[in-house]
């Protein structure tokens, strides 16, 4: 069966403050609503994407320049609640099947959407929900007043699953009852309209952003889940007059030195700059530049130190370094393993998450002329 969703945002967010609408505000950067669109526009078995707004919106719905990201979205107007905005999306439904998602619900997990939609196959309808655990009271001015048997009961999630004409029809006829409370979702108009609704697995990841303190429990899954990052680095330096060089924190002797401002570790310049690339947080000529003289002869150490720290407190740790040195002669491999001891001693990681290697450039280009070495390096960082 093929599948429309239908992704409904044309909510005010008043619970959730902030001035912005709750799907227009940034969640680790990025506004809530380009994240739940993207976790169906990614999705292999969904073939239309509805995306139902505020007229009020136009401008903040323009700057996200949504055709551009997400080719053949459809937008559509909403109604004055969401039943409405759910019903405006259905008349633009072509598919037989449909899905109906909050727009405040960014964190929603493919296998969630797989789990609704194979539900389907059983059922006119299916929705995501997890059983309530807490213990259940009735209160009155601050006091508890009663107490209720949770047995049986859920908390409902979105997406929510319907063959399309069924829901149509159901909610035209919950519409024509001009006397019936508002739905609180798409299972309560589908019931009414007398649809079995399977229920599958929910995920306490799909919250909804209701109130403003929602924004940092999502934020902190979001980080929990995605937030690994890598980075590269590349330096050169050339040789000069001297009898030995440093590399990755290791003298080796040598008929030469390399010429560079600070102790021309270009191994260990790879890495820190590997680091600051995966932080965004430019390169090593920008928090050290070469112009000011403090940095003259520096041990390499103090940079790479830098890296970590500002990862550090940027919130990741280093998961790995892998570093290539490019370079005929000193010969590397027998100083490999006191290179990657030092590496990861200044890392603060296992050795064996440290890699020192070299290459030669079979006697090619600058490094197989021996005017100087390269090297080359990646990190991995991961948000704690
Ligand atoms: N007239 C409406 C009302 C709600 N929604 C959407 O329905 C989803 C769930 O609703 P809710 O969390 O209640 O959002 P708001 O109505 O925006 O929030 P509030 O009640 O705090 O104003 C949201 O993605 C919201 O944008 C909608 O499309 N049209
Ligand atoms: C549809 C819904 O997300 C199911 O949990 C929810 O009912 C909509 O939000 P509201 O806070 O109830 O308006």
């Amino acid at each position: 069966m093929n599948i429309t969703a239908i992704i409904v945002a044309a909510g005010r967010g008043l619970r959730a403050g902030g001035g912005l609408p709750k799907q227009f505000r940034p969640l680790a950067g990025t506004p809530v609503l380009l994240r739940t669109l993207a976790a169906f526009a990614d999705h292999p078995r969904i073939d239309a994407l509805i995306l139902v707004t505020n007229p009020d919106d136009a401008e903040t719905l323009a700057a996200l320049d949504l055709e551009a990201r997400f080719p053949g979205l459809r937008q559509v107007h909403g109604g004055a609640d969401r039943a409405a905005s759910v019903r405006a999306g259905l008349e633009a439904v072509e598919t037989a099947g449909v899905l109906i998602h909050d727009a405040a619900r960014p964190l929603v997990a493919a296998d969630l959407i797989d789990r609704v939609i194979d539900a389907l196959d059983s059922a006119p309808g299916a929705a995501p929900a997890l059983p309530v655990t807490d213990a259940l009271w009735t209160g009155r001015d601050d006091l508890v007043s009663g107490t209720r048997d949770r047995a049986g009961l859920f908390r409902a999630q979105t997406p929510q699953g319907f063959a399309t004409a069924a829901l149509r029809a159901a909610h035209l006829a919950r519409a024509a009852q001009t006397d019936a409370p508002p739905a609180a979702d798409d299972v309560e108009v589908a019931r009414a309209a007398g649809l079995d609704v399977r229920i599958v697995a929910g995920d306490e990841t799909n919250l909804k952003l209701t109130t403003g303190a929602d924004f940092a429990r999502a934020a902190k899954l979001l980080g929990d889940r995605v937030d690994i990052r890598t980075g590269n680095g590349f330096d050169v330096h050339r040789f000069g007059p001297g009898d030995g060089v440093i590399l990755c924190g290791v003298r080796v002797d040598h008929d030469r030195a390399l010429v560079g401002h600070s102790d021309a570790d270009v191994g260990m310049h790879a890495i820190t700059d590997a680091i600051y690339g995966a932080l965004g947080a430019g390169d090593i000529g920008r928090h050290f530049p070469p112009s000011d003289p403090q940095w003259r002869g520096m041990a390499s150490e103090r940079f790479l130190d830098h890296a970590v720290a500002l990862a550090a407190e940027r919130g990741f740790r280093l998961s790995n370094a892998d570093c290539t040195l490019i370079c005929e002669h000193p010969k590397i491999g027998p100083h490999a393993a006191a290179m990657t001891k030092e590496i990861a001693r200044i890392l603060r990681i296992e050795e064996d998450r440290v890699s020192v290697k070299a290459t030669t450039s079979e006697r090619l280009g600058f490094t197989g002329r021996e005017e100087g070495i390269a090297a080359m390096a990646t990190v991995t960082l991961i948000a704690e």
